[in-house]
């Protein structure tokens, strides 16, 4: 396995690709490789034992020309000042991917949450939420769930933001439970653009999905739901993976089964249905119709890539191809569907959940769904219209060409005030 790939380099890299294919100034173009600004702090918080420990958190907003920053919060012992600035960036050309009026920010706390008390988790979480909130806001910052966070980290920074404001703002924040005012079909979002993609992509190559082997990296909100979407489709799901391990079953796994035993053992790996036990690498290389990576960034790297036996990849998980292994599978016409539109339904539907918090009305999932089908399949078609017209060398490319000159045209619209 050849050196990790930083993420950030990796997001300045595929703008640079883009770029090539745009009548864009260099100086306009510096601009969008880098965050407007970053929040860096320290939490100190009370440990359930009356001691002190002090977390590193981040709070990026990368861009906003097109509307308030917006993103996710992760926790994870990884997490890096450069791979928040690089998850920042991604989602200034995610919501521009889809349309959507946003910009782009991106939080995460260096923690490894299965360490603590629910208890501590809350405190931390507060605590992150007392720092953030002078810079968030319901038109300034809006975050979201991501790896290792959901409704309940949601729940406590809206409590926590009302009650510092002295007011009731639930569109300061997405992804949050029904009763504290989240949307039908937010914890399903991800997945479903997923599958969308997939089912897009398989109809443009004249694939069929009934039937299709596929294979998922990651078994948490974005790996699960695109798991159980997909074989709604007719997909077999033949193999899984979690942080503990890889199971394969040729004849197909079952999806909702494999779910009900990773909640209560805690992992895929043991679930009576697989077959056999696979490395991480093993899976990633299997020869499947379809390939989603949905964990971390840098799954596949230029070596690896060269044993993708995979036809499709469709990127659930941000960032998890690295610009070399992009240009392997390019060479090797392998096509990849990229993370900047396979996995926008999770802000799709946190922008749905941020119009209904303030109309104070609010959808039902039917049209929560149709409207985030529509969105996807419309940012689909913008994209491989891109990528025939200019003859583009792969879809990545041509979701930045795309999303590039959205942001550029409202940079240029706004006359550029210092
Ligand atoms: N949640 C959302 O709305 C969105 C998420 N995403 C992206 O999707 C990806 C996954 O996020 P999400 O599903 O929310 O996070 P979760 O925390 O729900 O799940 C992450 C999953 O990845 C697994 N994992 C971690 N490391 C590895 C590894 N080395 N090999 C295999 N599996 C591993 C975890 O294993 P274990 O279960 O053992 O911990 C877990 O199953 C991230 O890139 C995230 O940024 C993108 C858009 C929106
Ligand atoms: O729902 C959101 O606002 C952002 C989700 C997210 O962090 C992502 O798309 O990577």
């Amino acid at each position: 396995m050849s050196e990790q790939a930083n993420p950030f380099e990796s997001l300045q890299e595929q703008i640079d690709d883009a770029a090539e294919y745009l009548d864009a100034s260099p100086d306009v173009l510096e601009r969008l490789k880098h965050p407007q600004r970053i929040l860096e702090t320290n939490l100190s918080v009370e440990m359930d034992d009356g001691s002190i420990e002090t977390f590193k958190a981040f709070r990026s907003q990368f861009n906003g020309d097109r509307g308030p920053y917006k993103g996710g919060i992760r926790y994870h012992p990884n997490v890096s000042r450069d791979e928040v600035k690089a998850l920042s960036g991604w989602m200034v050309y995610k919501t521009a991917v889809v349309d959507i009026p946003y910009g782009g920010g991106k939080g995460g706390i260096i923690i490894d949450p299965d360490e603590y008390s629910e208890a501590e988790l809350e405190r931390v979480t507060r605590s992150f939420a007392k720092e953030l909130r002078p810079f968030i806001g319901v038109d300034q910052d809006i975050p979201a769930p991501d790896v290792n966070t959901g409704q309940r980290e949601m729940n406590w920074i809206k409590d926590t933001y009302e009650k510092l404001e002295n007011t009731t703002e639930p569109g300061v924040i997405t992804g949050k439970a029904l009763e504290s005012g989240g949307s039908e079909g937010r914890v399903e979002a991800t997945g479903r653009s997923t599958m969308l993609t997939a089912r897009e992509a398989f109809d443009y190559l004249g694939k069929e999905m009934d039937g299709a082997t596929v294979a998922v990296q990651g078994y948490g909100n974005a790996g699960w739901i695109s798991a159980k979407l997909l074989e709604d489709l007719g997909a077999n799901i033949v193999a899984v993976s979690d942080s503990s391990g890889a199971i394969h079953n040729p004849d197909g796994l079952h999806a909702r089964d494999v779910k009900d035993h990773k909640n209560e053992t805690g992992s895929v790996v043991g679930y009576a249905g697989a077959e056999t036990e696979l490395s991480n690498e093993e899976l990633l290389t299997l020869d499947v119709d379809l390939l989603v990576p949905a964990a971390l960034e840098n799954a596949i790297d230029g070596d690896l890539a060269r044993d993708v036996q995979a036809d499709v990849i469709v990127e659930a998980a941000n960032g998890p191809l690295t610009p070399d292994a992009d240009d392997v599978l390019t060479e090797r016409d392998v096509y990849v569907f990229p993370d900047i539109l396979a996995n926008a339904g999770g802000v799709t539907v946190s922008y749905f959940e941020w119009v209904q918090n303030r109309q104070r009305f609010y959808w039902s999932e039917e049209r929560v769904n149709e409207e985030l089908e529509d969105i996807i399949v419309s940012a689909f078609d913008d994209l491989t219209s891109a990528y025939e017209e200019n003859d583009l060398p792969n879809f990545r490319t041509a979701a930045y060409v795309v999303s590039l000159q959205r942001v550029i045209d409202a940079y240029s619209e706004s006359g550029n005030w210092p």
